[in-house]
């Protein structure tokens, strides 16, 4: 080949190999941009074209990802017309990745170009991961496998609660929150994603305090409990609040993902390994990349991204039931439990606005192999967070008992309190 234009890019007649990384993207052309010239411009600029024709010749490897296939959009009029925008296929070389650096991976297939001019909008929609790219990454280290592993539980989800206010409760009070809700029955005091190392709740201090409460409640009710304290920080000082979760007892640690960036926490995850912790995944700001549905990166994505570098626990949301907007939740955490070339699965965490009374219909939607978190569903109970937690605990043990939250109730006056306060509504 004596040169490369984005022409180069596109063949509708190409067959991917198997050790291609096949992405779907939606794309809306820009005015004038015929779909199968846009379609070659994402495939030439994420891989290696640009907008002017290059040489090639000696010395060049071709890394050309190939634009293979366009499938009209519906435009959901019933009528079967279709909309400007197009479902197209594209396939990346193995050798254009740097294996085991998501980084870079992101580079190619979410980079330039999610702001390119040729298309008005372009949305990251799916990713057909091969054995060898996928198996460059670590992958989970524990995976829904904490349910039994930490709590001995395998027929219900296990609890988790975030202390409300989110943040400026102090450390002690903080720590008694945890108490409360612990021996109520939840199983895991959850950080807020924006609680780290404040002056009014300093971070080395709230994980001694809440360990000791935690240590307190596992006596009391005899059952395990556990701690997702927010380690989130710059690399360095991240690293070293691992070392002092795993060196104070606690079995998890837990990271705002995104925020934090994927190469961060691809390095927590090598020393959680070290010290045999599990990661927590929340997941703020998801929503800049994946809430326009036509544009950015699909929640299916960053959820595989999370789980090739490695968490174990990950929010993808409440199936439409809770506060916030969710895309698929039943679909992604599908996708988290499949067989990914033998890469461990995810527990998926639902969370956002939730309370007793949404419990049976998001277990229908999700299944039980699933965390269950409720801040405000529990803090928020008229009679405080005791018998909040008691009301969750007692919800979820109905589905288990396949018997409704009426019948529940009858015995469970913090579940009844529950449902006269909120009903089964979903919250705004
Ligand atoms: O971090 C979370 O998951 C949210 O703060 C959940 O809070 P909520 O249960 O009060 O909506
Ligand atoms: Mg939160």
């Amino acid at each position: 080949m004596a040169g490369i234009t984005y022409e180069d890019f596109i063949d509708l007649s190409f067959e991917p190999s198997d050790a291609d990384l096949v992405c779907t993207f939606r794309i809306d052309p820009a005015d004038g941009m015929g779909v199968e010239s846009a379609a070659s411009r994402v495939a030439s600029e994420s891989s290696n074209g640009t907008w002017a024709a290059l040489p090639t010749g000696e010395g060049f490897t071709d890394m050309r990802a190939m634009a293979f296939e366009i499938g009209e959009i519906d435009d959901d009029s019933g009528t079967g017309a279709t909309t400007d925008a197009a479902e197209i296929k594209v396939a990346y070389p193995e050798g254009l990745f740097e294996p085991g650096s998501m980084p870079q991976i992101l580079s190619c297939i979410a980079g330039n170009i999610m702001g390119m001019k040729a298309v008005d909008t372009i949305r990251l929609v799916d990713c057909e991961w091969p054995e060898g790219l996928a198996t460059s990454f670590s992958g989970p280290q524990f995976g829904s496998s904490v349910r039994r592993e930490i709590f001995g539980v395998d027929d219900r989800p296990i609890l988790a609660t975030v202390p409300k206010p989110k943040v400026g409760l102090s450390t002690e009070r903080h720590a008694e929150v945890g108490y409360e809700a612990w021996t109520g029955g939840v199983d895991l005091l959850k950080d807020d994603e924006n609680l780290t190392d404040q002056e009014f709740n300093p971070f080395h201090d709230r994980l001694v305090e809440s360990l000791a409460e935690r240590d307190r409640a596992e006596d009391e009710t005899g059952e395990p409990k556990s701690y997702l304290i927010n380690v989130t920080a710059g690399t360095n000082e991240m690293l070293e609040r691992v070392d002092q979760v795993a060196a104070e007892g606690c079995e998890y640690v837990m990271v705002d993902v995104v925020t934090t960036g994927w190469a961060a926490v691809q390095t927590v995850r090598e020393r959680c390994e070290e010290l045999g912790l599990a990661i927590h995944a929340h997941r703020a700001m998801h929503a800049a990349f994946d809430r326009l549905p036509e544009h950015g990166v699909s929640m299916r994505v960053l959820a595989q991204v999370a789980r090739l570098v490695g968490v174990d626990q990950l929010h993808t949301g409440t199936a439409g039931l809770g506060k916030l907007a969710n895309e698929d939740t039943v679909g992604i955490n599908a996708w988290l439990r499949d067989d990914l070339h033998g890469l461990d699965d995810v527990l998926p965490v639902a969370s956002g606005g939730l309370h007793p009374g949404l419990v049976p219909d998001l277990l229908d939607a999700t299944g039980t192999n699933v965390c269950v978190q409720a801040g405000g569903g529990i803090h928020g109970h008229p009679d405080g967070t005791h018998e909040g937690a008691k009301a969750l605990r007692a919800a979820v043990d109905a589905y288990a008992e396949d018997r409704s939250l009426e019948s529940k109730a009858e015995e469970s006056p913090a579940l009844r309190a529950a449902i006269d306060e909120w009903g089964t509504e979903t919250p705004r």
